[in-house]
C-alpha cells in the first residue's frame, strides 16, 4: 500500500514540529513537505532540526509547490492562516486535518463549505482523551440537568493568543446541546465587580495562562450539597499531533466532507 503524502504547516511552531515528530514515527505515513511563512527564520532548514534528525525534507514557504503530489495537509497555525491554506487545498482537491483554534463563525462557516470538495476534519481537540471527555460530559450534563452550576476552567501556556481554549468551548457546546441551551446565550465569560448572584442558566468560563501548561480542562457540576469534577490534563503535544496523524490516515478514505475527532474514533 502507498504511503499517505503529509504536508506539516505552521511547521516551525510548537505543534507543527511535534506533528513533524509524530508523522516520522507513523508507519504508512511520509513527510511530504514542511511549510511556514517566508518571513520564519527556519526557511532552508531541515525539518527534523527540532528533533535532531535528518529528514531531506526542507523547511519551505511555497505552499502552492506543497500541494504537488500531496494527499493531505495539516494545519495547526492561526485562523488567518488556516483560511488561506483551505482555499489552496479545495482548488487542488487535498484533503485537510485542522486543528487551530479561534475561528469566528465566518471562519468555521468557510470550512464547513470547502468541506462540500475535499475531506476535512476539524476539531478543537485531537487527543483521544478530551474526545472521551466529551462523551462524559454530555451524560454528566444530562443525569446533573437541574440545580447544579456548571462551570468551565483551562489552563495553557503563556504564549497561547486565543482564549477560551476551543477544547473548553467545545466542551460548553456539548453541555449546552445535552441541555437544549445556546451556548451563545448562557455562557458567561469571565466576572468582575458586584456580579449579583449566580444565574443558574449560565454556563462560566474561566481562563488560566502561565508557563508551560500544555492544556488543561475541568468541568464543575456544583449544587448544594456536592460537586462533581470532570478534568482532563495534556501533559505531552504528542497527544494532540498523534491523534491528528491518526485522522489523517482515517480520513483518506473519505471523498470529501466534514467530520470532527468523535469521527475518527468512532464515539458518535
Ligand atoms: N486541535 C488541537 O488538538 C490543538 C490545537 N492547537 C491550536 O493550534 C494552533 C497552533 O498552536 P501552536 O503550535 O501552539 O502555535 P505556534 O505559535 O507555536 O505555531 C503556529 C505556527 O503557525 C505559523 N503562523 C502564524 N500565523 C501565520 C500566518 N498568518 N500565516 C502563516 N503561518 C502562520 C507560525 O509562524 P510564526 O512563528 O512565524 O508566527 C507558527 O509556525 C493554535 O490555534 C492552537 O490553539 C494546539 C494544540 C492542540
Ligand atoms: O493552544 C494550545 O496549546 C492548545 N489549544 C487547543 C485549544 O484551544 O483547545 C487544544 C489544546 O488544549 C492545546
Amino acid at each position: 500500500m502507498s504511503e499517505l503524502n503529509i504536508v506539516i504547516v505552521g511547521a516551525a511552531g510548537r505543534m507543527g514540529r511535534t506533528l513533524i515528530e509524530s508523522v516520522l514515527a507513523t508507519p504508512g505515513a511520509r513527510l511530504h513537505a514542511a511549510v511556514d511563512r517566508a518571513a520564519s527564520d527556519f526557511i532552508g532548514q531541515d525539518a527534523g532540526l527540532f528533533i535532531g534528525q535528518q529528514t531531506g525534507v526542507k523547511i519551505s514557504s511555497d505552499f502552492a509547490a506543497a500541494l504537488s503530489g500531496a494527499d493531505v495537509v495539516i494545519d495547526f497555525t492561526r485562523p488567518e492562516a488556516t483560511l488561506g491554506y483551505l482555499q489552496q487545498c479545495q482548488q487542488h482537491g487535498v484533503q485537510m486535518i485542522i486543528g487551530t483554534t479561534g475561528f469566528d463563525d465566518a471562519g468555521k462557516a468557510a470550512i464547513k463549505a470547502a468541506a462540500e470538495k475535499i475531506g476535512i476534519v476539524f476539531a478543537s481537540n485531537f487527543s483521544v482523551g478530551v474526545n472521551l471527555t466529551f462523551k462524559l460530559l454530555d451524560m454528566a450534563a444530562r443525569v446533573l440537568n437541574e440545580g447544579y452550576d456548571i462551570e468551565i476552567t483551562e489552563a495553557h501556556h503563556r504564549f497561547k493568543v486565543d482564549a477560551p481554549s476551543g477544547t473548553a468551548l467545545r466542551m460548553g457546546e456539548v453541555i449546552a446541546d445535552a441541555l437544549g441551551r445556546d451556548l451563545k446565550e448562557c455562557a458567561v465569560y469571565g466576572r468582575e465587580g458586584v456580579t449579583g448572584e449566580r444565574d443558574p442558566n449560565t454556563i462560566g468560563f474561566a481562563t488560566v495562562r502561565a508557563g508551560d501548561v500544555v492544556g488543561d480542562h475541568t468541568v464543575l457540576f456544583a449544587t448544594l450539597g456536592e460537586r462533581v469534577e470532570i478534568t482532563h490534563k495534556a501533559s505531552s503535544r504528542a497527544t494532540f499531533a498523534n491523534g491528528a496523524v491518526r485522522a489523517a490516515k482515517w480520513l483518506s478514505a473519505k471523498p470529501s466532507g466534514l467530520f470532527d475527532m468523535q469521527d475518527v474514533l468512532g464515539l458518535r
